[in-house]
């Protein structure tokens, strides 16, 4: 063997012995491999029955290499440890690729436009290499500005992510946006029952359009129904108005970007090189790696960027100063006067937050809240039941009937302890040296508390996979039972727990509520409760009888 060989050898062995020492620095999990890290194993469509499984060989606590590291938490008490406990410690966010790519980029200083000769493709190839060096040297970034002929011209211009809004920042930026943003949203609900007004318009409109297209008999798709009741909702919230569905063209559009947003973060099945540009930033800059994750993912942030902008834009003309706020938007105008942490560009980042993190997982319990109810005739009966008994002939219900639906409220816990829709999203970053179940977390760690395994098998959840309702209710069959409550962790847990549970929650009771005393659901096809993989786990696409009572 030459010296050469030798070389080589010596090389991949320190490569080796230095990668296990590195693994050593983290809890224990599966064995990962050099470069590839577990992927060599893991699924994308079973992700996270994998991660639940591998959990119960390590007391809920472990990492996985994707090909970063990754600490999973898997049980109540080690994500309670972590998300609660040291719940500071663990509200850092990736700032990274895909996520990052949710704050709009700055463009900064000045730009230098230049000439690229060529056939469009030539200059462009030569343009891409250009930016791979410059991006290189950090924040340096060439836009396309225009072309004409066989010129291409150039800009080299400074970007910059800076943190924006709630759902990807942390630090000062997240904790001030997240604090405005509840008490806006409490505002516009508690304090005037605006939001109820603003769902029951929105179920207005659902409801126009149950009359004109389902006759009750012939199978029925609801989905893009709650979409729009669930979107117009959010729509009505933000920007004041909602969409009629005889003209849903532009909600069709902007939904359309948010689920191709949400489908190109799916990891490792649809999108395996979002996981490398994860792993190692530097991906980004070389080429197919590049293009399929992160360009395509940038381009299509930057589409419901401009739109998030033109509402926001839309409705800052009309406003005037003088009047009460009537939705989120005014609201945090108004609030822009008063604090200088507030400006227009978290104002867009919150709207798109609001959107992505809000609008697919609402309208998705609702739809596996109608399969189980259609899978358990009987306790749709029940609930209906105990919804006439409380609203008598009304066709409505409002949140003052809420301590009297008893059953219903906790019907809706369950329904969204068995939709347990919630995959592998809301990475968390540990931002100092921290200690959970007895193993070192090391700062600067992504860490994943897998809810899913919590609402799937947490031992107060007695034989788990039977819908139940009675178990969120004490022996005398109205009092919460507050222990089966504190474990309902759909929502999350700790400093980062849903912004919107409050919105979300005043949605299914009064949407749900709503739907079941005006229709009864029949199944006209085998209902089919397993999910299809996804950043939400969704249900398959379904029709059913939708009967009008
Ligand atoms: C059934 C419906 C919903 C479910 C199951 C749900 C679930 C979640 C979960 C699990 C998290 C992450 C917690 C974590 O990072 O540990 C989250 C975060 C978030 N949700 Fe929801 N959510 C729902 C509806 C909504 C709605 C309607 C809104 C908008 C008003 C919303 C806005 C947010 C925001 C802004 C965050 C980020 C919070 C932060 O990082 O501080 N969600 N949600």
């Amino acid at each position: 063997m030459g010296n050469g060989e030798e070389l080589i050898g010596l090389a991949i062995l320190a490569y080796f012995v230095l990668f296990y020492r590195y693994v050593r620095k983290y809890p224990k999990g599966p064995l990962p491999l050099p470069l590839i890290g577990n992927l060599y194993h893991l699924k994308a469509e079973t992700l996270h029955e994998q991660l639940h499984e591998i959990g119960k060989q390590y007391d809920g606590c472990f990492t996985v290499f994707l090909p970063r590291p990754v600490v999973i938490f898997t049980t109540f008490e080690t994500i309670k440890e972590s998300m609660v406990t040291n719940g500071d410690n663990f509200a850092g966010k990736a700032q990274v690729p895909p996520e990052s790519l949710l704050h709009k980029v700055r463009m900064n200083g000045s730009a230098s436009l230049a000439p690229c000769l060529g056939a469009t493709s030539v200059g462009s190839l030569l343009i891409d290499y250009l930016e791979a060096a410059l991006l290189s040297v950090k924040n340096i970034c060439v836009q396309r500005m225009f072309s004409h002929g066989y010129l291409i011209w150039f800009a080299v211009v400074d970007v910059q992510h800076p943190q924006t809004g709630i759902s990807v920042s942390d630090g000062d930026v997240w904790k001030e946006q997240r604090k405005v943003a509840i008490r806006i949203l409490g505002q516009l609900g508690l304090g005037k029952n605006l939001m109820e007004e603003k769902i029951n318009r929105s179920m207005d409109e659902m409801f126009r359009q149950l009359k004109d297209n389902n006759d009750g008999v012939t199978p029925f798709d609801v989905s893009l129904t709650l979409q729009l009741c669930i979107g117009n909702i959010m729509n009505e919230t933000l920007f004041g108005y909602h969409f009629e569905y005889t003209n849903t063209e532009r909600f069709e559009y902007f939904n359309g970007c948010v689920s191709k947003h949400l489908k190109s973060i799916k990891v490792l099945q649809d999108n395996f090189y979002v996981l490398l540009v994860q792993a190692w930033p530097w991906t980004k800059n070389l080429p197919f790696i590049g293009e399929w994750g992160f360009k395509e993912l940038h381009q299509n942030a930057a589409t419901y960027h401009d739109f998030i902008e033109e509402e926001v834009k839309a409705v800052a003309d009309k406003y005037h100063k003088d009047h009460e706020p009537t939705n989120f938007v005014e609201a945090y105008l108004v609030e822009m006067e008063k604090n200088p942490a507030l400006d227009l560009i978290n104002l867009h980042a919150i709207a798109v937050d609001f959107w992505l993190a809000g609008m697919e997982t609402t309208s998705t319990a609702l739809r596996w809240s109608l399969l189980q109810l259609m899978k358990h005739p009987a306790e749709q009966e029940r609930i209906r039941a105990e919804l006439i008994s409380v609203v008598g002939n009304s066709s409505r219900i409002d949140m003052s009937h809420r301590t009297n639906l008893p059953y219903f409220v906790a019907s809706i816990n369950e329904l969204l302890r068995v939709a347990n829709m919630v995959s592998f999203v809301f990475v968390h970053r540990c931002t100092e040296d921290t200690v959970i179940d007895g193993k070192l977390i090391p700062a600067d760690t992504f860490v994943y508390p897998q809810l899913y395994s919590v609402l799937k098998d947490d031992p107060i959840f007695e034989n788990p996979t039977e819908y139940r309702p009675s178990r969120f209710l004490e022996d005398d069959g109205r009092t919460a039972n507050k222990k089966a409550a504190e474990r309902m962790i759909a929502f999350g847990m700790g400093r980062r727990q849903c912004a919107g549970e409050a919105l979300a929650r005043m949605e299914l009771f009064l949407v749900l509520g709503t739907l079941l005393l005006n229709y009864r659901f029949i199944p006209t096809e085998p209902i089919d409760l397993n999910p299809v993989f996804g950043t939400v786990l969704v249900p398959r696409p379904f029709k059913c009888r939708v009967e009008p009572l």
